[in-house]
C-alpha cells in the first residue's frame, strides 16, 4: 500500500520527533534524544523500566566512563538522577566547571543495536548524541521503526532529485546558473552552482564546500570558508567554466547548533578537533557521498577539485569520481583562525 511511509519516511518524522523532544520506538525499546526532552516526559519513561543513557564512545571517553560496546557506552541511571544530570552528561558545556561527574556505571552485554540506531538518529537529527532508551512496549501513537533496519537505511545514501535551476548572475561570474536537489529521505536540500558551460567530457574546475553560516554569511574570522568560497567563485569565473557545490552539511556535519557548542568549548581552549570530541561527535561527520552524486548528476566524471584536504580527494575517487588534479585553496590568515588552520593542517591532515 503506497501511503503507508516507508522507512526512509518513517525516520525523517523519527528525526522530527526527536527534534521536538517526543520519544520514538525503536524495537522493543522507547527512546528519546536528552536534549529536548521534558522533566514529566523522563518521569514517565521511567515508570516503564530500567532507562539508560546512551553515550558515544567519545563522550564516554572525555567522562571516564567504560566502553563496553565499542562506539557507545550505556550510562546505568543511579536513582536520584534527573534532567540536570542527564543533561550535564549529553552537554560538555559545563565540564570544566563541574568536572566530578563520575563514578559512572555502564552497562555490559546484549544487544546493542537499538542504542546504536538512537545515536545515528540523534546525529541525523542535529541534536546532541545522547539518548535515553528504555525496553518497554510502544504506546500508541510514536513513531514506530524497527531497530536494525533504520540503522541500516540511516547509513545508506538519499537519492537526490534534481527541483529547479535558473540563470543567476553572480558578482564573481555573471553566467551562472544555481541548481537546487532534494534527497527523497527528507534530508537537507544541497545546492549546485554551474558556472558557464563545462563540457562534460573534461575535469571539470569544482569545489565541494559545506555550509558555514558564520563564515559564509557572516563573515565570520574565526574560519577560512567565507574567503574560500569566494575564491573558489572567482577563480571559476576567471576560468569561465566551474561547479561549486554548495553542501547543507553545517559544522562538518553536526549543525549550527552544534557547532556554537563546539566554539565554546573553543573559548574555553579546546581546538576543533577536541571540541567535536567532547560533545560526542567525530571531528568529521560529512557524508562526501552526497558531493560525487551531484556531480554526476549534473553529468561530471572528473575534477580539477580545489580543496586542502586530502580526504575530499580520497572521498570522490572512492565514490566514482575521478580527481585529475587538486588545485590548492589557500586563502589570508588572520590571528583568529590561525590556530584553526594549524589544527586542520596537524590533525585533520590538510595541506596548508
Ligand atoms: N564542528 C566544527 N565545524 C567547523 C568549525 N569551523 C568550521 N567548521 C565547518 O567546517 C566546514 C568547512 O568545510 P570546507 O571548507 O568545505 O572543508 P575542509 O574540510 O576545511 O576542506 P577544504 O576543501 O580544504 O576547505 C564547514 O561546514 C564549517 O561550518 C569548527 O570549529 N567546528
Ligand atoms: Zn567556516
Amino acid at each position: 500500500m503506497s501511503l503507508i511511509p516507508t522507512l526512509a519516511e518513517a525516520i525523517a518524522r523519527a528525526r522530527a520527533d526527536l527534534r521536538m523532544g517526543l520519544p520514538v520506538v525503536l524495537g522493543d525499546h522507547l527512546a528519546a534524544a536528552v536534549e529536548t526532552l521534558s522533566p514529566e516526559r523522563l518521569a514517565d519513561l521511567r515508570k516503564l523500566g530500567a532507562v539508560v543513557l546512551v553515550l558515544t564512545g567519545r563522550r564516554a571517553e572525555t567522562l571516564k566512563a567504560r566502553v563496553y560496546d565499542g562506539d557507545l557506552a550505556r550510562v546505568v541511571l543511579p536513582a536520584e538522577a534527573d534532567l540536570r544530570w542527564l543533561r550535564a552528561l549529553a552537554d560538555p558545556a559545563g565540564d570544566l566547571m563541574t568536572p566530578m561527574k563520575g563514578p559512572l556505571e555502564t552497562a555490559r552485554g546484549g544487544d546493542v543495536t537499538a542504542h546504536r540506531a538512537a545515536i545515528a538518529l540523534a546525529k541525523s537529527a542535529e541534536l546532541l548524541p545522547a539518548m535515553l532508551l528504555v525496553p518497554a512496549p510502544a504506546p500508541d501513537g510514536l513513531t514506530r521503526l524497527p531497530a536494525g533496519a533504520a540503522l541500516a537505511q540511516l547509513a545508506t545514501e538519499a537519492a537526490m532529485a534534481p527541483v529547479a535551476a535558473a540563470r543567476l548572475p553572480l558578482m564573481a561570474a555573471e553566467r551562472s546558473r544555481l541548481h537546487i536537489f532534494r534527497p527523497d529521505d527528507g534530508g537537507e536540500e544541497h545546492y549546485a552552482i554551474e558556472i558557464g558551460d563545462p563540457p562534460r567530457d573534461q575535469p571539470v574546475l569544482a569545489r565541494l564546500h559545506s555550509a558555514c553560516f558564520t563564515g559564509d554569511v557572516l563573515g565570520s574570522l574565526k574560519c577560512d570558508c567565507g574567503p574560500q568560497l569566494n575564491a573558489a567563485l572567482d577563480a571559476m569565473g576567471k576560468e569561465g567554466a566551474g561547479v561549486l557545490l554548495y553542501l547543507n552539511q553545517e559544522g562538518r556535519g553536526i549543525g549550527l547548533a552544534n557547532k556554537m557548542r563546539a566554539y565554546d568549548l573553543q573559548n574555553q581552549g579546546f581546538d576543533t578537533v577536541e571540541a567535536n570530541h567532547r560533545l560526542g561527535f567525530e571531528d568529521d561527520e560529512r557524508d562526501f557521498r552526497i558531493g560525487a552524486a551531484l556531480l554526476r548528476r549534473l553529468g561530471f566524471a572528473s575534477v580539477r577539485l580545489m580543496t586542502n584536504n586530502p580526504r575530499k580527494v580520497a572521498m570522490m575517487e572512492g565514490h566514482g569520481i575521478a580527481v585529475a588534479e587538486r588545485v590548492p585553496l589557500i586563502v589570508a590568515r588572520n590571528p583568529h583562525n590561525t590556530g584553526y588552520l594549524d589544527i586542520k593542517a596537524r590533525k585533520s591532515g590538510h595541506l596548508l
